[in-house]
Formats: C-alpha cells, structure tokens, sequence
C-alpha cells in the first residue's frame, strides 16, 4: 500500500469542490489513495488587499510555495488565475476536461429585460467591457469577494444582477439562480474559464505520468491557444481580453477579443488551424489583433 498523495488546498467551497473532483476522478484512474490538506493563503487571510497584491496570483503562488517546501504532492487551480508565464519548478501535470466555460447573469431576468438603469454587479473588466456592448443602458458597478458576497448583494436589493463563470456557480451550487448563460458569442469568457489547472514540483517524474491520467488532451489544446492570446497580447487576467477555443483534436477554432472598457471599440477575430500548433494559432491570433489596433484599447491597466 502506497501512502496516500497529498492535495493541498484552499478552504472556500469552490476550491474543495474543485479539489476533491480532481481526487476522486484520480483514485478511480489510478486506484491511488488522495488526502486533501487545507490551506490558508495568505489572500484570504489579507482579502482587503488583494488589489495591491496582485488579484488572485497571491492563491497561486501560496499553493505553489507549500509544493516547494515539501507540504504537498499537488496542487489544482482555476486554470484562468495563472500566470501566462509559467515557474519551471513548477509542472502543469494535467488539465482536466473542461466544465461550462460561460459567463453567467444571476438575476430576477435575462440581460435583455433588465430595466434601463439597472445595476449590475462585475469586478471583470472584460466583463463589463461586453456587457457595455449588449446593453450600454446599464450601470456596471465594481464588485469583489467570493461568489457568494456577490450573489448576496442581489439577494439583498444592493445591485439588480451579478456576472460570474457558470463553472464556479455550478461548483458552489448555486447554478439555480443563473437567469442567462451568455453564448459564447455574445460574450467571451476569460482565457481558460471553467477549466482546471493541475500543478506538482516540475522534477517528480513518477508523479507527473500518474496525475496525467486526469489530463484532457482537447482541453489542454484549447487552452494553450487561449492562453497564448493573452501571452501575446502582454496582458493579465485583468485585461479585457476574452477568448475561447474548441475543437476535436485535429482542428482548433479560436475567438478571440479585446474591447475598451468604455465598450465603445472593440477588436475581435476568429481563425482556425492544427491543434499540435495551438500556441502559435493564439500568438498569430494575437499579432492580427493588434495590427487592428488591440493594444490601444487595452489601456495602461491591461499592463
Ligand atoms: N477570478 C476568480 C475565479 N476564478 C475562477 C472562477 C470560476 C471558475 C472557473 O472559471 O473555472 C472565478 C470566479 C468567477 O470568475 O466567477
């Protein structure tokens, strides 16, 4: 008998829900035993200053540090809270099949029977970037914290609607209140939205072969070329990008995004190619882009 692996974790019920999904679809694969370990990040013990720190980096880099110092075997992100830029100590051992990767309108009513005026709630510039677009009538009102906080603030009459990823809804169970599922057309999620990130020190060869039973190759091909957008496009996961890939494992179609957050302009683009060349098809995707101006409509706070 083996000794069980490891999965550190944060606390919130989106992150357990999430971990202990990865664990057991790994026990059934592997037949090996996984341990969640709690963690608490230092982004949830400081929440007030998640800004200064550097919006959601700060839970990744927590559960990175607890892979360095040996107090975990593994460790399963959000994929769109990590960097583009990925720490070579680090390996990106598998990527589950992705979940919903849509955004989604908790409210009394769809997006287009909200009042002229009404407030909705979305901390996301690329949300609110697009929503400006389908319905500039509304007020867009700066929200944060978790999920909850934010459904509670329509809940309590303090806002008419929120915006969240399907994925997390589904996750906290609280995917009874979504009144719309934005198509991907109409809005583009957040590069690697509703998918998961699977992470283990870079050198544990043995270790990365048996969480690769988890990975989704059709997935990790999507993903890489959304991903690759945002790379090229020197921008953060606060940047008013979206994109979205799919495809079948021979051929990726890649949307892709970036609108000024007043939602006056907005440059947008679609290719395909071979899924083994994902990387490029977003870098190529990107460079398109920005001849059409992209860059210029990012402004100083997509940097
Ligand atoms: N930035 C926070 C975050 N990171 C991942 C999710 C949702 C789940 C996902 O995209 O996989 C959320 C909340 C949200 O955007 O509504």
């Amino acid at each position: 008998m083996s000794t069980p692996l490891r999965l550190g974790t944060r606390r919130s019920l989106m992150a357990t829900t999430q971990s202990g999904i990865v664990a057991d679809r790994l026990t059934a694969l592997t037949g090996r035993e996984v341990e969640l370990v709690g963690v608490t990040t230092f982004g949830d013990v400081s929440r007030a200053h998640l800004t200064q720190l550097g919006g959601t980096g700060v839970f990744v880099n927590d559960l990175r540090g607890r892979l360095l110092a040996g107090e975990v075997d593994f460790a399963v992100h959000s994929l769109k809270d990590l960097p583009t830029k990925q720490d070579e100590r680090i390996a990106l051992a598998a990527i589950p099949e992705r979940d919903d990767p849509r955004d989604a309108l908790v409210g009394p009513v769809r997006l287009r029977d909200l009042p002229a005026g009404a407030r909705v709630g979305t901390g996301s510039p690329r949300r609110v970037a697009q929503l400006r677009l389908l319905r500039p009538d509304l007020e867009y009102v700066p929200i944060r914290g978790n999920a909850d906080t934010r459904i509670g603030k329509v809940t309590s009459g303090e806002l008419d609607a929120v915006v969240l990823a399907a994925a997390g809804l589904a996750r906290i169970r609280r995917d009874g209140e979504i009144a719309q599922v934005f198509e991907v057309g109409e809005m583009l999620p957040a590069p690697g939205q509703g998918a998961l990130a699977v992470e283990c020190l870079a050198d544990r060869d043995d270790l990365i072969e048996l969480l690769s039973a988890v990975d989704d190759p059709l997935t990790r091909a999507a993903v890489a070329a959304e991903r690759s957008v945002l790379a090229a496009l020197e921008a953060g996961c606060a940047a008013p990008v979206g994109a979205f890939a799919s495809g079948d494992g021979h051929i990726l179609n890649l949307t892709a995004t970036v609108v000024d957050v007043g939602g006056a302009r907005s440059v947008r683009k679609s290719t395909s190619g071979p899924s083994p060349a994902a990387v490029e098809l977003g870098r190529e995707l990107a460079a398109a882009m920005i001849a059409e101006g992209a860059d210029t409509l990012m402004g100083e706070q997509a940097h």
